[in-house]
């Protein structure tokens, strides 16, 4: 038996979530393994604003990727020693199946290995195969990106800039504006103070927008999709105004833009784009090295520190990807 420590969410979330609704459970795993699982110990793990919108039931375990280090293994394509980027909870030691892995960290890059909880892992390929299957972005177009200094965000503007596009962002201050625009965005507002969403955005992009990649939704992203040309495309991939409100938004209806703009709205969700993962870490990587896509991690030290991580993402602490350093 090997011991391990995991998080348990222990009461509903009332709202933003608390310290108190966490606790920490001793565990002790059995080493004996079937074909194909490994025993990991966690090095990085991951603060994601799905694991409130997920919303498990109290009494379970919270979920969320980490980086491991292979301590006992029967699965070839993982020795120990290895490291792989897995789907095994906010837990100091986990044990997994393939099922559960989603791939080997690549330690020849030369590329930090937190860097599998960001740019190379789980928002990584969202923000690589959601922008370019959906937003399908074409050279001197406009991007729009809201949430644009986080994990998501910060990498969808860096890929619209290598694809020659025009930028524009919104996050949520101006400490972040400042980092957005160091990393390419072309013109970036504080959604907070700004008065006139519209206005302010066609003053950004006064060719209109064509590309919308929406992480925040609410009454924003009406007002951004009244700003829209004909023929955008929207990459709908979260909604995080809305994963703490305790009451549902009314916003502006967008059917009439969409119809007589021809928009394409689509929503995703990451792993339903898992094939095209090894070209997104191909190409990441590539353009990691090449200094196209520029790293910035908030890291909070320590796996006991991990709800306070969380609750500073989603209180917008972060800049770049909130990372827990175990
Ligand atoms: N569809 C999919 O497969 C996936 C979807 N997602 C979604 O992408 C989005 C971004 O995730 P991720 O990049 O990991 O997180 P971030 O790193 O962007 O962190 C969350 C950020 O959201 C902002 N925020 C918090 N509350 C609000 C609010 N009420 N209104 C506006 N902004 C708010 C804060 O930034 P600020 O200071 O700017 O307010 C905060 O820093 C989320 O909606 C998430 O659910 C992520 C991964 C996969
Ligand atoms: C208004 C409600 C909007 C709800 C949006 C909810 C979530 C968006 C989001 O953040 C999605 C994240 C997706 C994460 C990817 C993987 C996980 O689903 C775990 C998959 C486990 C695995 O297959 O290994």
């Amino acid at each position: 038996m090997v011991k391990s420590r995991y998080f348990s969410k222990i009461q509903e979330f009332d709202g933003m979530p608390k310290l108190s609704d966490f606790k920490i459970v001793e565990e002790e795993i059995n080493e004996d393994l079937k074909d194909g699982e490994i025993i990991g110990e966690a090095l990085y793990m991951s603060v994601d604003p799905f694991i409130r919108a997920y919303n498990v039931p109290p009494g379970s375990p919270v979920i969320g990727f980490q980086v491991a280090k292979v301590t006992k293994s029967k699965n070839p394509k993982y020795p120990v020693g290895s490291k792989v980027m897995a789907f095994g909870g906010w837990r100091t030691t986990c044990k997994v199946g393939d099922e559960l892995i989603w791939y080997k960290v690549d330690e020849t890059s030369g590329i930090n290995a937190s860097v599998f909880v960001g740019a190379l892992g789980m928002p990584g390929m969202t923000a690589y195969c959601g922008f370019l299957e959906i937003c399908q972005p074409k050279e001197g177009e406009t991007v729009f990106v809201n949430g644009c200094a986080g994990a998501v965000g910060n990498l969808v503007g860096q890929i619209a800039k290598i694809k020659g596009c025009k930028v524009i962002g919104c996050c949520g201050s101006d400490e972040k504006i400042k980092f957005a625009k160091s990393i390419g965005f072309d013109d970036v507002f504080n959604y907070k103070t700004c008065k006139d969403y519209p206005g302010t955005l066609k003053k950004m992009a006064p060719n209109g927008i064509d590309c919308f990649f929406d992480n925040v939704g609410g009454q924003m992203s009406s007002d951004i999709m009244a700003c829209m040309n004909v023929g955008g495309r929207i990459a709908v991939c979260g909604a995080i105004t809305s994963y703490n409100s305790k009451t549902p938004s009314q916003v502006t209806m967008v059917q009439g833009y969409m119809v007589m703009k021809q928009l394409l709205m689509r929503g995703f969700l990451v792993h339903q784009f898992k094939e095209k993962f090894p070209e997104g870490l191909k190409n990441m990587t590539q353009w990691i090295k090449e200094g196209k896509i520029k790293i910035h991690e908030t890291t909070t030290d320590k796996f006991e520190n991990t709800p306070q991580a969380f609750i500073g993402m989603l209180s917008g602490k972060n800049i770049g990807k909130a990372v827990l350093k175990c």
